[in-house]
Protein backbone atom coordinates (compact mmCIF):
# COMPACT_ATOMS: atom_id res chain seq x y z
CA UNK A 1 0.00 0.00 0.00
CA UNK A 2 1.47 3.13 -1.09
CA UNK A 3 1.56 6.62 1.38
CA UNK A 4 -1.73 8.19 0.30
CA UNK A 5 -0.79 10.99 3.00
CA UNK A 6 0.26 14.07 2.30
CA UNK A 7 2.98 13.50 5.34
CA UNK A 8 5.04 10.81 6.06
CA UNK A 9 5.28 10.18 9.66
CA UNK A 10 8.83 7.91 10.37
CA UNK A 11 7.85 7.17 14.10
CA UNK A 12 5.48 3.67 14.42
CA UNK A 13 4.20 3.50 17.79
CA UNK A 14 4.06 -0.05 18.91
CA UNK A 15 1.31 -0.60 20.77
CA UNK A 16 1.88 -3.52 23.04
CA UNK A 17 -1.06 -3.56 25.41
CA UNK A 18 -2.42 -6.62 27.55
CA UNK A 19 -5.47 -4.30 27.93
CA UNK A 20 -7.29 -2.76 24.63
CA UNK A 21 -9.09 0.38 26.41
CA UNK A 22 -5.22 1.22 27.22
CA UNK A 23 -4.19 1.04 24.24
CA UNK A 24 -7.57 2.92 22.30
CA UNK A 25 -7.04 5.56 25.14
CA UNK A 26 -3.74 5.64 24.14
CA UNK A 27 -4.22 5.68 20.27
CA UNK A 28 -7.04 8.77 21.08
CA UNK A 29 -4.41 11.05 21.69
CA UNK A 30 -2.45 10.22 18.62
CA UNK A 31 -3.09 11.65 15.22
CA UNK A 32 -2.10 9.54 11.38
CA UNK A 33 -0.12 12.66 10.57
CA UNK A 34 2.03 12.01 13.80
CA UNK A 35 2.50 8.60 13.64
CA UNK A 36 1.87 5.19 12.53
CA UNK A 37 0.92 2.12 14.54
CA UNK A 38 2.38 -1.28 15.03
CA UNK A 39 0.72 -4.19 16.21
CA UNK A 40 2.59 -7.33 17.51
CA UNK A 41 1.97 -10.69 18.50
CA UNK A 42 0.50 -9.79 22.09
CA UNK A 43 -2.26 -7.44 21.36
CA UNK A 44 -2.78 -9.33 18.19
CA UNK A 45 -3.24 -13.04 20.50
CA UNK A 46 -5.49 -11.24 22.69
CA UNK A 47 -7.61 -8.61 20.31
CA UNK A 48 -7.35 -10.08 17.00
CA UNK A 49 -7.93 -8.78 13.76
CA UNK A 50 -11.19 -6.80 15.23
CA UNK A 51 -8.67 -4.22 16.69
CA UNK A 52 -6.77 -4.46 13.25
CA UNK A 53 -9.80 -2.98 11.54
CA UNK A 54 -10.49 -0.42 14.40
CA UNK A 55 -7.24 1.16 13.86
CA UNK A 56 -7.02 1.28 10.01
CA UNK A 57 -11.23 2.67 10.12
CA UNK A 58 -9.36 5.76 12.77
CA UNK A 59 -6.98 6.08 9.66
CA UNK A 60 -4.32 4.48 11.15
CA UNK A 61 -1.28 3.13 9.03
CA UNK A 62 -1.24 -0.14 10.44
CA UNK A 63 1.86 -2.16 10.55
CA UNK A 64 1.06 -5.94 11.15
CA UNK A 65 4.49 -7.00 13.13
CA UNK A 66 3.44 -10.69 13.56
CA UNK A 67 6.81 -12.37 11.82
CA UNK A 68 5.78 -15.23 10.14
CA UNK A 69 7.79 -17.90 9.41
CA UNK A 70 6.49 -21.28 8.51
CA UNK A 71 6.59 -23.23 5.32
CA UNK A 72 5.98 -21.17 1.92
CA UNK A 73 2.64 -22.17 1.75
CA UNK A 74 1.54 -21.26 5.06
CA UNK A 75 3.52 -17.96 5.19
CA UNK A 76 1.88 -17.04 1.73
CA UNK A 77 -2.10 -17.69 3.40
CA UNK A 78 -1.24 -15.51 6.41
CA UNK A 79 -0.02 -12.79 4.28
CA UNK A 80 -2.93 -12.83 1.96
CA UNK A 81 -4.84 -12.74 5.14
CA UNK A 82 -3.08 -9.75 6.34
CA UNK A 83 -3.37 -7.81 3.16
CA UNK A 84 -7.67 -8.10 3.86
CA UNK A 85 -7.40 -6.45 7.01
CA UNK A 86 -6.09 -3.45 5.00
CA UNK A 87 -2.94 -2.83 6.44
CA UNK A 88 -0.05 -0.57 5.46
CA UNK A 89 2.88 -3.36 6.36
CA UNK A 90 3.15 -6.62 6.96
CA UNK A 91 6.41 -8.89 7.49
CA UNK A 92 7.48 -12.66 7.17
CA UNK A 93 11.16 -13.85 8.93
CA UNK A 94 13.63 -13.43 6.02
CA UNK A 95 15.48 -16.42 7.64
CA UNK A 96 12.37 -18.24 6.38
CA UNK A 97 14.44 -18.09 3.16
CA UNK A 98 14.05 -16.70 -0.34
CA UNK A 99 11.66 -19.07 -1.46
CA UNK A 100 9.52 -18.60 1.49
CA UNK A 101 9.67 -14.66 0.74
CA UNK A 102 9.39 -15.77 -2.80
CA UNK A 103 5.61 -17.59 -1.85
CA UNK A 104 4.70 -14.49 0.26
CA UNK A 105 5.66 -11.56 -2.37
CA UNK A 106 3.19 -13.72 -4.63
CA UNK A 107 0.48 -13.71 -2.51
CA UNK A 108 0.46 -10.33 -2.72
CA UNK A 109 0.61 -9.50 -6.02
CA UNK A 110 -3.38 -9.58 -6.33
CA UNK A 111 -3.72 -6.73 -4.15
CA UNK A 112 -1.36 -4.64 -7.03
CA UNK A 113 -1.35 -0.98 -5.32
CA UNK A 114 -3.30 -1.58 -2.58
CA UNK A 115 -0.94 -4.73 -0.93
CA UNK A 116 0.77 -3.84 1.88
CA UNK A 117 4.77 -2.38 2.18
CA UNK A 118 5.97 -6.98 2.73
CA UNK A 119 9.31 -6.13 5.00
CA UNK A 120 11.67 -8.90 5.93
CA UNK A 121 13.15 -9.12 9.79
CA UNK A 122 16.42 -10.15 10.14
CA UNK A 123 18.10 -10.09 13.24
CA UNK A 124 16.12 -9.09 16.48
CA UNK A 125 17.39 -5.77 18.14
CA UNK A 126 17.34 -7.46 21.47
CA UNK A 127 20.35 -9.75 20.69
CA UNK A 128 23.86 -9.16 20.69
CA UNK A 129 26.48 -10.80 19.26
CA UNK A 130 27.15 -13.60 21.40
CA UNK A 131 23.47 -14.61 21.53
CA UNK A 132 23.84 -14.84 18.12
CA UNK A 133 26.48 -17.18 18.20
CA UNK A 134 24.32 -19.39 20.51
CA UNK A 135 21.86 -20.28 17.84
CA UNK A 136 24.73 -20.79 15.71
CA UNK A 137 25.03 -18.32 13.49
CA UNK A 138 28.99 -17.44 13.33
CA UNK A 139 28.94 -13.89 11.56
CA UNK A 140 28.19 -10.84 13.27
CA UNK A 141 24.87 -9.77 13.69
CA UNK A 142 25.32 -6.52 10.99
CA UNK A 143 27.25 -9.75 8.40
CA UNK A 144 24.25 -11.73 9.14
CA UNK A 145 21.34 -8.93 8.56
CA UNK A 146 23.39 -7.96 5.45
CA UNK A 147 23.46 -11.70 4.17
CA UNK A 148 19.48 -11.87 5.05
CA UNK A 149 18.76 -8.51 3.84
CA UNK A 150 20.51 -9.23 0.64
CA UNK A 151 18.18 -12.93 0.28
CA UNK A 152 15.13 -10.15 0.90
CA UNK A 153 15.52 -7.75 -1.41
CA UNK A 154 16.16 -10.88 -4.23
CA UNK A 155 13.18 -12.21 -3.39
CA UNK A 156 11.43 -8.58 -3.94
CA UNK A 157 10.79 -7.61 -0.38
CA UNK A 158 10.35 -4.14 0.28
CA UNK A 159 13.10 -4.03 2.79
CA UNK A 160 13.63 -5.31 6.60
CA UNK A 161 13.28 -4.54 9.93
CA UNK A 162 17.00 -4.24 11.27
CA UNK A 163 18.82 -2.50 13.63
CA UNK A 164 19.43 1.04 13.12
CA UNK A 165 23.42 0.19 14.24
CA UNK A 166 22.75 -1.37 10.86
CA UNK A 167 21.75 1.06 8.73
CA UNK A 168 24.27 2.59 7.06
CA UNK A 169 25.77 -0.25 6.09
CA UNK A 170 22.55 -1.83 4.47
CA UNK A 171 22.12 1.91 2.63
CA UNK A 172 25.33 1.75 0.99
CA UNK A 173 24.74 -1.66 0.23
CA UNK A 174 21.09 -2.33 -1.17
CA UNK A 175 20.43 1.60 -2.06
CA UNK A 176 17.80 4.48 -1.07
CA UNK A 177 14.75 2.26 -2.28
CA UNK A 178 15.38 -0.61 0.24
CA UNK A 179 13.07 0.53 3.33
CA UNK A 180 14.85 -0.14 6.85
CA UNK A 181 12.50 -0.43 9.93
CA UNK A 182 14.76 -0.16 12.77
CA UNK A 183 12.92 -0.95 16.28
CA UNK A 184 15.73 -0.59 19.34
CA UNK A 185 14.48 3.13 19.35
CA UNK A 186 15.79 4.77 22.70
CA UNK A 187 15.75 8.75 23.26
CA UNK A 188 18.41 9.66 25.27
CA UNK A 189 18.28 8.70 28.79
CA UNK A 190 15.24 6.20 28.30
CA UNK A 191 15.69 2.39 29.74
CA UNK A 192 16.71 0.08 27.36
CA UNK A 193 14.85 -2.37 28.60
CA UNK A 194 15.42 -5.58 26.72
CA UNK A 195 16.85 -4.23 23.49
CA UNK A 196 20.34 -4.53 22.85
CA UNK A 197 21.14 -2.85 19.27
CA UNK A 198 19.98 0.33 20.23
CA UNK A 199 20.09 3.85 18.63
CA UNK A 200 18.66 7.12 19.69
CA UNK A 201 16.16 8.89 17.29
CA UNK A 202 18.30 11.23 15.65
CA UNK A 203 21.46 8.80 15.41
CA UNK A 204 18.55 6.55 13.56
CA UNK A 205 17.90 8.67 10.79
CA UNK A 206 21.21 10.10 10.52
CA UNK A 207 22.14 6.85 9.64
CA UNK A 208 19.50 5.95 7.28
CA UNK A 209 16.35 4.64 8.71
CA UNK A 210 13.16 5.03 6.85
CA UNK A 211 10.84 4.05 10.12
CA UNK A 212 11.45 4.08 13.56
CA UNK A 213 9.95 1.67 15.96
CA UNK A 214 8.97 3.23 18.96
CA UNK A 215 7.37 1.22 22.04
CA UNK A 216 7.83 1.65 25.64
CA UNK A 217 9.88 4.86 25.69
CA UNK A 218 6.24 6.12 24.22
CA UNK A 219 3.67 3.82 25.66
CA UNK A 220 5.08 3.75 29.29
CA UNK A 221 5.21 7.63 29.36
CA UNK A 222 3.00 10.03 31.60
CA UNK A 223 2.13 11.85 28.55
CA UNK A 224 2.68 9.92 25.61
CA UNK A 225 1.86 12.45 22.95
CA UNK A 226 4.05 15.28 24.00
CA UNK A 227 7.06 12.30 24.28
CA UNK A 228 5.84 11.20 20.65
CA UNK A 229 6.15 15.43 19.49
CA UNK A 230 9.60 15.71 20.96
CA UNK A 231 10.72 12.73 19.34
CA UNK A 232 9.24 13.94 15.80
CA UNK A 233 10.92 17.46 16.52
CA UNK A 234 14.48 15.91 17.17
CA UNK A 235 14.26 14.56 13.63
CA UNK A 236 13.21 17.40 11.87
O1 LIG B 1 13.99 -6.85 15.91
C1 LIG B 1 12.92 -6.46 16.40
C2 LIG B 1 11.70 -6.70 15.80
C3 LIG B 1 10.56 -6.24 16.39
N1 LIG B 1 10.59 -5.57 17.55
C4 LIG B 1 9.31 -5.06 18.11
O2 LIG B 1 9.37 -3.64 18.20
C5 LIG B 1 8.78 -3.19 19.41
C6 LIG B 1 9.80 -2.45 20.22
O3 LIG B 1 9.23 -2.01 21.42
P1 LIG B 1 10.06 -1.20 22.52
O4 LIG B 1 9.09 -1.11 23.67
O5 LIG B 1 10.40 0.15 21.92
O6 LIG B 1 11.27 -1.98 22.86
C7 LIG B 1 8.21 -4.43 20.10
O7 LIG B 1 6.84 -4.51 19.76
C8 LIG B 1 8.98 -5.59 19.49
O8 LIG B 1 8.18 -6.75 19.40
C9 LIG B 1 11.79 -5.34 18.15
O9 LIG B 1 11.86 -4.70 19.23
N2 LIG B 1 12.93 -5.78 17.56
Amino acid sequence: MQDSKTQDPKIIVALDFADEQDAKTLVARLTPEACRLKVGKEMFTLFGPRFVRYLVDAGFDVFLDLKFHDIPNTVAKAVAASAELGVWMVNVHASGGVRMMEAARAALVPYGDKAPLLIGVTVLTSMTGEELHQTGVLRSPAEQVLSLARQARQAGLDGVVCSAQEASLLKAELGPDFKLVTPGIRPAGSEAGDQRRIMTPEQAIAAGSDYLVVGRPITQADDPAAVLDEINRSME
